[in-house]
């Protein structure tokens, strides 16, 4: 339980104030709504018997220093002053309530941006582990039931705790025999909930698993759409989806039905203790006030109680099915604080690779060339290094290109290059100064263009200006990337021009389309190098024919690292290196590594 509270505590970070301030007001509303009802008993049996005032020492005391005339009157200014508890109590308990929905509903959408900024600077390497969905699950999901289940079930189960504590020292003042008796019947509810809890946090896993899968398997299946129409596979989509709802559906009835157990053995209990406790005063006690008194505060406990302590079994199931989300994000949060993200730079603390947090300038100066040092690397589950002792040298406005076998190192070193993955030697230095000092303003410099595009279901506008606000959008400079990426005349047929959507990851564009809006977002971004991976590999000969010719038109003016399969298009660069086994095994001029025949 502890290691719960103390988990529950890390996530919620700075707002324990907070949460101290929404406690203390509980308690206040609590203790608010508890007199209340302990004066309704004494005004009952009052108002059915207003000579009695003299019989109870405090109430008569009450009513001399009251000063007022009569019996009637001081009977009049109970209900007036129990009335104005209540209505108090009311107040406060819809601001305390109000408070607390707002409490977690805020801290719902605070997770979401913290949990998306710790995604988004966990190391690249990271990433390779893990699957989106399961990331996608943490954020949209796991903080909405950490909100909306566990943090708002515990203040929920606070309120309740207090509420049962305060009406059980209530009834255990008006009669002591019959508070023992309701407690050992409550004290065994809550004992069923201890005894499942195994079940229910199993329950609660499976529940979260199930839909985590299902959106991995929608995921595959509707991101692939092409592949899964063409190979007909749909029904095996089809039978995973099955599978794993039946899953969460034999789970989540399971849970939803042991939820309401609690509530119906809880009201048939109280119900059975009120008839009961009735029938035996009215057969063994003399005295009918003291039963109307005594029934009085019973009815209205009653009517408190069960909701209260239904709404607490109830939290408490919830509570014990989520507790795998404390866990799940407790584990996000300290896995990014012991990775002490650094927004420049993502190596460890003990790295010899110094990263400075001062204020650097935005990119790295960049007069003459960038110079990868014998840089290797490993990935964490492979027995072979991906790259050894790559050494290479590009001067400013120099075209290099890359070629090699499938599994090369190729896309290994280019992800090195922009700072995605670490390397385990070596080091890059641009103009002599190692890009680690300050990695994000190396990537600054540097235009990515993958093979496949990630773009925007939006305009072909928002995909080049890619990340800039409508407003700030320098169209002077947008159509000259436009221009350079040969993108001109196509942009001019479209029915919207610059205002054309592109459709879910630009399915209206083809694949060369494509390619040159990667293009023309690199130069629109105004960046000095441009990594091309593949850049030509799946596009026709004409298509190919018009990258090429946008690509060869920069030569000179961008310094540019390729990377491509199709040997033609990187005719223009001023050297070719051919990779092999992670290793460069020969570089040179087009004519001297490829038309030598070194391929072969
Ligand atoms: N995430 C990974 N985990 C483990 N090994 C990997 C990972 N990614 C790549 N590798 C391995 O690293 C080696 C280099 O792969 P890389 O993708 O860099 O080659 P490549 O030359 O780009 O190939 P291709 O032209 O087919 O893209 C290969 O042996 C590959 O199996």
């Amino acid at each position: 339980m502890s290691q719960y509270i103390r988990k529950f505590l890390y996530i919620l970070s700075d707002k324990k104030t907070a949460l101290l301030a929404l406690l203390t007001s509980i308690l206040l509303t609590s203790f608010m709504e508890a007199v209340g009802i302990g004066l309704i008993g004494p005004f009952i049996a009052l108002a059915s018997n207003p000579d009695s005032i003299n019989k109870n020492s405090f109430i008569s005391q009450l009513y001399d220093i009251s000063g007022l005339g009569s019996e009637e009157s001081f009977i009049a200014a109970l209900a007036i002053f129990i009335l104005l508890v209540f209505y108090s109590k009311a107040y406060f308990s819809y601001k305390v309530r109000r408070f607390i929905f707002k409490f977690s509903i805020e801290r719902s959408g605070e997770l979401r941006s913290r949990l998306l900024n710790a995604y988004l600077k966990l190391p690249y390497t990271y990433h390779l582990k893990r699957n989106t969905a399961f990331l996608i699950q943490n954020i949209v999901t796991e903080t909405n039931v950490f909100c909306n289940k566990t943090l708002l079930e515990l203040l929920n189960s606070t309120v309740s705790v207090v509420m049962i504590i305060s009406l059980v020292s209530l009834l255990m003042i008006t009669d002591t025999l019959a508070t023992l008796v309701i407690s050992v019947v409550l004290l065994l509810t809550f004992g069923m909930i201890v005894k499942f809890r195994r079940n229910l946090s199993t329950w609660g896993k499976i529940i979260s698993n199930s839909q985590a899968e299902m959106i991995r398997i929608i995921n595959h299946s509707l991101g692939g759409l092409k592949e899964t129409r063409v190979i007909g596979c749909e029904p095996y989509f089809e039978h995973q989806l099955q599978e794993q709802v039946a899953r969460n559906v034999k789970a989540s009835t399971s849970l939803m039905s042991f939820g309401i157990l609690p509530r119906l053995v809880i009201e048939s209990v109280i119900i059975t203790f009120i008839l009961g406790l009735a029938s035996f005063s009215l057969i063994f006690r003399s005295n009918p006030e003291d039963l109307i008194s005594t029934l009085g505060i019973f009815g209205v406990v009653a009517i408190r109680l069960m909701p209260v302590t239904t709404q607490l079994t109830s939290g408490l199931t919830k509570l014990r099915s989520t507790t795998y989300v404390v866990d799940k994000l407790y584990h996000d949060f300290k896995e990014l604080e012991d990775l002490n993200i650094d927004e420049k730079c993502f190596l460890p603390r003990t790295s010899n690779v110094g990263a400075s947090t001062s204020s650097l300038p935005k990119t790295f100066p960049f007069k003459s060339g960038v110079d990868v040092e014998a840089v290797s690397f490993k990935y964490e589950e492979a027995t072979d290094l991906a790259l050894r002792q790559v050494s290479f040298s590009l001067k400013k406005g120099e075209s290099v290109a890359l070629i090699g076998k499938s599994g090369a190192g190729k896309t290994t070193l280019v992800d090195l290059i922009l700072g995605l993955l670490p390397p385990s030697g070596g080091d890059i230095k641009v103009d002599g100064r190692s890009v680690y000092k300050d990695l994000r303003a190396w990537q600054n410099l540097i235009g990515y263009i993958p093979q496949s595009i990630f773009l925007i279901d939006d305009t072909i506008e928002r995909n080049i200006a890619f990340g800039v606000a409508d407003e700030s959008i320098d169209y002077e400079r947008l159509w000259h990337a436009i221009e350079a990426a040969q993108l001109k005349e196509l942009i001019e047929q479209l029915p919207n021009s610059l205002a054309t959507r592109i459709g879910e990851r630009g399915v209206c564009l083809s694949g060369g389309q494509r390619q040159r809006v990667g293009i023309a977002r690199a130069l629109y971004h105004e960046r000095e190098i441009l990594v091309l991976d593949e850049a030509t590999s799946a596009l026709d000969n004409e298509t190919e024919r018009l990258v090429t010719e946008s690509i060869k038109s920069l030569s000179g003016q961008k310094t540019m690292i390729i990377i491509a399969h199709r040997l033609s298009t990187v005719e223009h660069c001023d050297r070719v290196y051919l990779m092999h086994q992670g290793e460069i095994v020969q570089s040179g001029s087009y004519q001297d590594v490829i038309l030598a025949g070194s391929l072969a």
